[in-house]
């Protein structure tokens, strides 16, 4: 195996609840993710998910554990620039993600400044380019976020995310808010975009269907800790354990094409 281009190991994570008891929400959690790769995480709503992907995006500081990117750790509080560029996330809800008094230009114009201190001239080809990359008109760029459809805004999102040039996109149930065409065309064009740009996904989804599509290996989660890690085709046609068994079971809709 090639040397993963990200690796967690022991991830703890404890919140403090309101009512001041601890609560774990992630035990012991271990994975890696290679370059170009996507692993798709599962479990139930409160299974921890969520809570991973933040840690991975430094969102949130780890109770204990460790985050590498490369030869670069991730686990100390104050992250370096270089490493905060290097993963980005996208949200669920793609309207509420865009700040709405902003025009496109200015969205996609931020982490350019940011990251790369480009000037004026270069940051307007720069958005013109990130616009093409997610497969909407250049004309979009002085419209603000509450005059494109969710689906199009989802995209300015993941240009948003393309802007800092990241080896890891953290996708957080990205197409859950849209309607299912518009979901398969985001899915399309994540997939498009990985292979054109070799971006590694770290990929949450309530929808099996979509975590089955999008995903070369899955982690399925349950109660803060890994029940089963695996290729896709195996955690789907052969799964393990009880419990990712009945996850897939739950899903009669899922077409799951025969095993190869
Ligand atoms: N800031 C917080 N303070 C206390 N508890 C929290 C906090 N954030 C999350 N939790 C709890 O941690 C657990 C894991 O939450 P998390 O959001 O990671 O789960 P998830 O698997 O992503 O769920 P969902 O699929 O519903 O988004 C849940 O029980 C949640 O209530």
């Amino acid at each position: 195996m090639n040397k993963p281009l990200l690796k967690a190991e022991g991830l703890n994570k404890v919140y403090r609840t309101k009512s001041g008891a601890d609560f774990a929400a992630v035990r012991d959690v271990s994975f890696y993710l290679q370059q170009g790769e996507t692993l798709g995480i599962v479990g139930e709503s409160g299974s921890g998910k969520t809570t991973v992907a933040k840690m991975v995006a430094g969102m949130i500081p780890l109770t204990s554990g460790t985050i590498a990117l490369g030869d670069k750790s991730l686990s100390s509080t104050k992250r370096i620039r270089s490493v905060r560029r290097s993963i980005q996330y996208v949200f669920q809800d793609p309207v509420s993600s865009l700040n709405p008094r902003w025009k496109i230009r200015d969205i996609l114009a931020e982490p350019l400044k940011l990251y790369f201190q480009l000037g004026a001239k270069a940051i307007d080809s720069r958005v013109d380019e990130l616009l093409d990359d997610v497969g909407l008109p250049r004309e979009y760029k002085s419209r603000y976020p509450g005059e494109l459809s969710g689906g199009q805004c989802q995209r300015v999102g993941i240009a948003r995310a393309l802007a800092a040039e990241p080896a890891v996109i953290v996708c957080d149930e990205p197409t859950s808010a849209l309607d299912m065409t518009i979901q398969a065309q985001i899915l399309d064009l994540l997939k498009n975009l990985q292979q054109k740009k070799g971006v590694s996904y770290l990929f949450i989804a309530h929808g099996l269907e979509v975590i089955y599509s999008i995903s070369h290996r899955v982690m399925v989660m349950k109660e803060g800790q890994i029940v089963e890690e695996g290729e896709t085709k195996h955690i789907f046609h052969d799964p393990q354990h009880d419990y990712t068994r009945s996850l897939i079971k739950a899903i009669p809709r899922i077409d799951i094409p025969p095993f190869q």
